[in-house]
C-alpha cells in the first residue's frame, strides 16, 4: 500500500522541510506501526494512525419526503413573512430554497401518526412513546448501513473487535447498539462504546474515540455506527412562537451511516480510503447557549441562535484548523488546496465557513449536494458528506491528497480532523501519485 506524499503530479503537497518534519513528528508519537512498505520514501520513523478502511450509507425508504405532514407549517411561514414583507429572498423563496433542501428521507409517516396521535397534540405527554418507536425503528437503518460497509470491507463480521455507536436520537437502557450488533451477528466478545448527544458533532466524536483504539489495538477492526431519527423525536406541529422548531422541519432527516476503522490493512482483502492523521475539539467557553436541544414530556426541543453562531465560527473556525493542521504541515498547503468534509447544518453554516476561510465554492459542493438530497441528518450526515467526497474524486478526478473534516455542535464545539487520501484505493489513483 503506498503511503503517499506526492512529489508532483499536479496535487498540493507538503514539501519536504518543516512539513513534513512536522508531519512525521507527529505521527511518531502515534504507536502505530509504519503502514508504508520499507523504501516507499517514507521515514522508517513515520508511523500512521488509524486507517479508514470502508464507509458504506443508508438512508431509510422514502416513507414521507420532503412532502411531509410538515410542510403547511413551513408554508404557512413562507406566507406570513411575504405578507409582512419582511424579506425578499423569502417572498421568492419556497422551502427549498431557504433551507436548500430539496429531498428528505423520514421515518415519521401517517401510519405513525394514526397509531400515536398524541404526537400531534404539543400537550400530550409523548416522549415515551417517540422513543419505543426510534427503538423499534433504528436497529434495522443502521444495520443496513453497517451491513453495506462491511460487505464492502471483505471480511467477516465476526472480524470486528469494537462498536463505536453514536447516536442523539435514542435514550433506552441496554443501548441500540446491541439489538445492531445482534442483527448483524457480531461476536458476543465485540467490545461496545455508545456515544450520545453529541448531535451534529456525533460522526466527529465517534471517529475520534475509533481512531483511539485503532492507535493502541493494531489489530482492532472498529465499526463506527451514526445513526439518528431527529423526526419522529423532533416532530411537532409548527408553533409560529417557536421558529426553530419550523425551521427544524424543513432542514431535519433520518440517516444512518458505518464505516470500518482500523490499523495495518491486510491487502488485498482490506484496501483504506483515508488515513485519519489527527484529531481535534474545540469548545468555545461560555458558548452552550449558542446551540441545544432539550427533551421534553412531547419530544426532543432545539433550539441554536444563528447570528452567535455565525459568530462564533468567524473569530474561531481558523484558528481550530490552524492548532489541528499545521503540525502536519498541511495547513500551509491552503484550505483551497485541501478536499473538505463539513458537516452541513444549514446554508448558513456552510456560507459562514466558506467567508471565514474564503473557500472556493466547490470545496463545499459535497456539502451542498448531500443536504440538497437528504436534508440535515444530525450525526450521520458527516458520512453521508464523506461518501460524497469520494464520489466526487473518482468522478471528477479529483485530485487533493490532503483533506479535513469538519463539524460544529453543541457546545459551542468544534470538531477537525485532518485525512490522507490512500492512493491503493479509490480516492487516489495510486500511479499518479507514487513516488
Ligand atoms: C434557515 C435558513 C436556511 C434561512 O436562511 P435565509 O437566508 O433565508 O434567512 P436568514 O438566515 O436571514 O434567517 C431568517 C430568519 O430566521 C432566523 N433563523 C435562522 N435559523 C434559525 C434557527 N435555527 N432558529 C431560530 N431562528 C432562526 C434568522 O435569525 C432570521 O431571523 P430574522 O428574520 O428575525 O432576522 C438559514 O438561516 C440557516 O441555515 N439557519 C440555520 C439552520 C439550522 O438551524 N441548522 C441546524 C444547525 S444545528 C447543527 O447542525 C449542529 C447541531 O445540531 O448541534
Amino acid at each position: 500500500m503506498a503511503m503517499a506524499r506526492r512529489s508532483g503530479g499536479g496535487g498540493a503537497t507538503p514539501q519536504r522541510g518543516e512539513g513534513e518534519e512536522g508531519l512525521s513528528h507527529h505521527l511518531a508519537e502515534s504507536t502505530l506501526m509504519p503502514l508504508a512498505p520499507s523504501g516507499s520514501g517514507h521515514s522508517k520513523k513515520t508511523r500512521r494512525s488509524g486507517t479508514l478502511c470502508h464507509l458504506a450509507r443508508s438512508a431509510p425508504p422514502p416513507l414521507v419526503l420532503a412532502e411531509s405532514v410538515c410542510d403547511e407549517g413551513v408554508r404557512r411561514e413562507c406566507h406570513d413573512k411575504e405578507e409582512e414583507g419582511v424579506r425578499e429572498e423569502r417572498r421568492a423563496g419556497t422551502r427549498g430554497e431557504m433551507t436548500g433542501v430539496k429531498k428528505r428521507y423520514l421515518q415519521m409517516n401517517e401510519d405513525l401518526l394514526r397509531e400515536h396521535p398524541e404526537f400531534l397534540d404539543p400537550a400530550a405527554p409523548s416522549l415515551p412513546a417517540r422513543l419505543a418507536s426510534v427503538a423499534a425503528a433504528m436497529p434495522s437503518l443502521a444495520a443496513a448501513a453497517a451491513a453495506k460497509a462491511i460487505a464492502e470491507w471483505g471480511r467477516p463480521a465476526g472480524d470486528i473487535t469494537h462498536l463505536v455507536f453514536s447516536t442523539s436520537t435514542s435514550a433506552q437502557v441496554p443501548a441500540i447498539d446491541l439489538r445492531i450488533a445482534s442483527l448483524l451477528g457480531l461476536s458476543d466478545t465485540v467490545k461496545r462504546t455508545t456515544i450520545a448527544f453529541q448531535a451534529c458533532t456525533g460522526t466527529s466524536s465517534a471517529f475520534r474515540v475509533a481512531m483511539d483504539i485503532a492507535e493502541s489495538n493494531r489489530v482492532a477492526r472498529i465499526l463506527v455506527i451514526c445513526a439518528d431519527m431527529l423526526s419522529i423525536n423532533g416532530f411537532h406541529v409548527p408553533n409560529e412562537a417557536h421558529p426553530a422548531g419550523i425551521i427544524a422541519h424543513a432542514l431535519f432527516s433520518d440517516g444512518a451511516g458505518a464505516v470500518i476503522v482500523g490499523a495495518e490493512p491486510q491487502e488485498p482483502v482490506e484496501l483504506p480510503i483515508f488515513e485519519m492523521l489527527s484529531t481535534s475539539q474545540v469548545t468555545i467557553p461560555g458558548t452552550e447557549h449558542v446551540a441545544s436541544t432539550q427533551f421534553t414530556t412531547s419530544g426532543i426541543d432545539y433550539s441554536l441562535l444563528p447570528d452567535e453562531l455565525v459568530a462564533l465560527i468567524d473569530r474561531n473556525v481558523e484558528r481550530c484548523l490552524d492548532g489541528a493542521l499545521v503540525p502536519l504541515g498541511i495547513a500551509k498547503l491552503g484550505w483551497n488546496n485541501l478536499f473538505w468534509v463539513v458537516h452541513p447544518g444549514g446554508p448558513i453554516i456552510m456560507d459562514s465557513l466558506e467567508a471565514a476561510l474564503k473557500l472556493e465554492p466547490e470545496k463545499l459542493a459535497a456539502s451542498r449536494q448531500v443536504l440538497s438530497e437528504y436534508g440535515n441528518m444530525t450525526g450521520p450526515t458527516l458520512i453521508f458528506v464523506l461518501d460524497e467526497v469520494i464520489r466526487r474524486h473518482r468522478q471528477l478526478d479529483g485530485d487533493e491528497e490532503w483533506g479535513v473534516m469538519v463539524s460544529f455542535g453543541p457546545g459551542f464545539t468544534i470538531e477537525v480532523m485532518a485525512l490522507h487520501a490512500c492512493s491503493s484505493n479509490k480516492m487516489n489513483p495510486g500511479p499518479k501519485n507514487a513516488i
